[in-house]
C-alpha cells in the first residue's frame, strides 16, 4: 500500500520557487488503480516522481507498506525503491539488444527482493509474466521487433519483475492510438487485481479513467474535490 500524507514539492524558478505538489493526500490500496488526471502542469508526473521515492518532498510522508521513504537514507531509499516499487515511465527505456526475456531477467541483477534469486527462477518469472502480458510467443524478440503496444507491454512486465507492493505508471498510453491504449489500462487493471499490487496510473486521457477503482484529480498542484471530469462524476467503483 502507499500513502501519500500531505505531500508538498516545490522547485526553484527564477528568485522564487514554483509548488509542483500542494499539500497532497492520497492513498492507493492493494488490487486497485487510482488514476490521477489533471491539466498539462497540475503536478502529475511530480506526484509520480514524489512516490516512486525519486524526488524527496519538502514536507509531508511518502508511506510504503508501512515505511515513510522520507525518514529513510538515500540507501535505504533505494533499496525500498528496487524491492517495493515498479515503475513503468511514458518511454519503455527497453535496453535495444536484450530480447524481450532478458529484458526481464536482468532486473534479477540489480537486486530488490528478488535479489540473487536463483538465474532459472528469474528466468521462469520473466516467462510467466510475458505470457501473462500476452507476449509469450515473442521472448526473444528485441525492442525493434516488437511493435510500440508490445514494448509496453514488455515494459509492465518488466516493472513487475521484483513482484512489487506498488506500482506506478505515467502516461502509458500516450504513444499508442486509442485502442491499444485501452488494451494497455485494461492489462494493467487486470495485473493490479492478480498480483494485487497498489497502483497509481497517471493519464490526460479522460476516456480511460472509467476502468480505475478511484480517481483524483490535479489543479494548480493540489487535489480538487470529487473526480468531476468534464462535468461527469465518476463513482468509487468502476463504469
Ligand atoms: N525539474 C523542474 N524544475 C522546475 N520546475 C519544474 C520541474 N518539474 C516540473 N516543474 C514545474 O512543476 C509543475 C508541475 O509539473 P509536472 O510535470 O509535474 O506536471 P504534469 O501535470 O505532469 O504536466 P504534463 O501533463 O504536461 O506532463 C509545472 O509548473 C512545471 O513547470
Amino acid at each position: 500500500m502507499i500513502h501519500l500524507d500531505d505531500v508538498t514539492l516545490t522547485f526553484p524558478d527564477g528568485d522564487g520557487r514554483v509548488t509542483a505538489v500542494d499539500h497532497v493526500t492520497l492513498t492507493a490500496r492493494p488490487g486497485t488503480v487510482t488514476g490521477v488526471t489533471g491539466p498539462s502542469g497540475s503536478g502529475k508526473s511530480s506526484l509520480l516522481a514524489v512516490a516512486a521515492t525519486l524526488i524527496r518532498p519538502d514536507s509531508g510522508r511518502v508511506v510504503i507498506d508501512g515505511v515513510d521513504a522520507t525518514r529513510l537514507s538515500a540507501t535505504e531509499t533505494t533499496a525500498l525503491r528496487r524491492g517495493s516499487i515498479g515503475i513503468v515511465f511514458q518511454q519503455s527505456n527497453l535496453i535495444p539488444s536484450l530480447t524481450a526475456q532478458e529484458q526481464l531477467a536482468v532486473m534479477n541483477e540489480l537486486g530488490g527482493r528478488g535479489a540473487r534469486r536463483a538465474r532459472r527462477a528469474a528466468a521462469e518469472r520473466a516467462d510467466a509474466l510475458l505470457d501473462a502480458v500476452g507476449l509469450g510467443g515473442h521472448r526473444d524478440r528485441r525492442p525493434h521487433q516488437l511493435s510500440g503496444g508490445q514494448r509496453q507491454r514488455v515494459n509492465i512486465a518488466r516493472a513487475l519483475m521484483n513482484d512489487p507492493s506498488v506500482l506506478l505508471v505515467d502516461e502509458p498510453t500516450s504513444a499508442l492510438d486509442q485502442e491499444r491504449g485501452a488494451g494497455i489500462i485494461e492489462l494493467i487493471v487486470r495485473l493490479t487485481e492478480e498480483q494485487n499490487t497498489s497502483t497509481v496510473l497517471v493519464t490526460h486521457d479522460l476516456v480511460h479513467l472509467p476502468r480505475m477503482h478511484a480517481v483524483v484529480r490535479l489543479v494548480d498542484g493540489a487535489l480538487v474535490d470529487g473526480a468531476l471530469v468534464e462535468g461527469e462524476v465518476l463513482g468509487p467503483g468502476r463504469a
